[in-house]
């Protein structure tokens, strides 16, 4: 298995930024791409990423730039754009990338109308590439500011995941390997959702109580879900299920948690990414698909869709009818 020595993060906003001074940390050479050519230019000069993750420098080792051929020359591409412009960035790569060449999707999403899960969307738009996914509780922010953070990276060869965990793995952040992809990025996908609705009830000021059981219950229908599409419980109780649900339901740190506590006050939604609204209603679509109930979930996309005030999603959820704790 190949060292790895050089990694090309596609996508330069926080959380590419982020990994891209961990790989750096971990020995690699790395080039950081962004579409933005004035955006590259200003990185390189002033050796930090002022728009998506200011006061951190940018490791000597990470090189920005904007021409997609040379980050997709590295022996190892991290994909780390929002979910649904992964196809269009993963066409773009296709006719670029050595065939074998791992593409680790670092998005936490599900495709919108084609429903597919973002490693699907890899291996459909850039065939040659092997597709791998990165998940688990880590914010940018603590990650660039060399935080102790664990993660995990799944690939379907096992051989490959450990050797991508070895290249990027350093002494703040540890990677688990695993072979459950789907699994993987089941949890990172629909934690988001879950943590737009723990938010709410946050914004709402329904309570702490409130707030536990939310995630409890959160919990039970992202492991029903993962069950249905093929990912194993014990994924879902590790880092990239409960690890990352527990992480972004505790705060507003979280933006999928920011913006559900600006839904349930009534205040303005941030500008910022939040994946779970464009998670909400492919997930419940996909669910609704094999059965499973989600009822959390449900909620969050009939409030996005304004289908629910959320006062009514709160006194639906509360009256549903009685059922054994599963
Ligand atoms: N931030 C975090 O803590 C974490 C984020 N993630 C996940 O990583 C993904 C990215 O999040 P994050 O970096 O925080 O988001 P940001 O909003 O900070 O950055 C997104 C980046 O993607 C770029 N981009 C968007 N569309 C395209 C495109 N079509 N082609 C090329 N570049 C594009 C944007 O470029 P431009 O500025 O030019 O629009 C921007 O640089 C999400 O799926 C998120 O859930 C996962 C773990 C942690
Ligand atoms: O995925 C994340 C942490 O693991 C980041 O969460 P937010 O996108 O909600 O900020």
């Amino acid at each position: 298995m190949p060292a790895f020595d050089t990694i090309g993060i596609v996508g330069a906003g926080a959380w590419g930024t982020a990994l891209a001074n961990a790989a750096a940390r971990a020995g690699r050479q790395v080039c950081l791409y962004t579409r933005d050519a004035q955006a590259a230019a200003a990185m390189a000069a002033q050796r930090e990423n002022r728009h998506a993750l200011p006061g951190i420098a940018l490791d000597p080792r990470v090189t920005p730039t904007a021409d997609l051929a040379q980050a997709a020359a590295c022996d190892a591409l991290l994909l780390v754009v929002p979910a649904q412009a992964c196809r269009a960035v993963a066409q773009d790569l296709a006719p670029l990338i050595a065939p074998g060449t791992p593409v680790v999707s670092c998005a936490k999403g599900i495709e919108r109308g084609s429903r597919a899960f973002i490693t699907e969307v890899i291996a459909e738009a850039a065939p040659t590439a092997v597709p791998a996914v990165l998940s688990g509780p880590s914010f940018a922010s603590d990650v660039a500011a060399g935080l102790p953070t664990a993660v995990t990276l799944a690939s379907s060869e096992a051989a490959l995941a450990s050797a991508l965990c070895d290249a990027l793995g350093s002494s703040t952040l540890r990677l688990y390997f695993s072979t459950d992809v789907r699994g993987v990025e089941i949890g990172g996908a629909t934690k988001n959702v879950l943590a737009i609705a723990a938010g709410i009830v946050a914004g709402r000021k329904l309570g702490a109580s409130a707030g536990a059981a939310l995630v409890a219950r959160g919990f039970a229908e992202l492991t029903r879900f993962a069950k249905a599409y093929g990912g194993r419980a014990e994924t879902m109780t590790g880092l990239s299920g409960l690890g990352d649900l527990i992480l972004t339901t505790s705060g507003p740190q979280s933006r999928n948690f920011a913006f559900g506590a600006a839904l349930g006050s009534g205040a303005a939604t941030p500008d910022k990414l939040a994946e779970g609204a464009f998670t909400a209603g492919v997930l419940v679509e996909m669910a609704r698909a094999r059965d499973v109930d989600m009822p959390v979930s449900a909620a969050v996309d009939a409030v996005l869709q304004h289908r629910l005030t959320v006062e009514g999603a709160i006194e639906a959820l509360m009256a549903r009818p009685q059922k054994a704790e599963r």
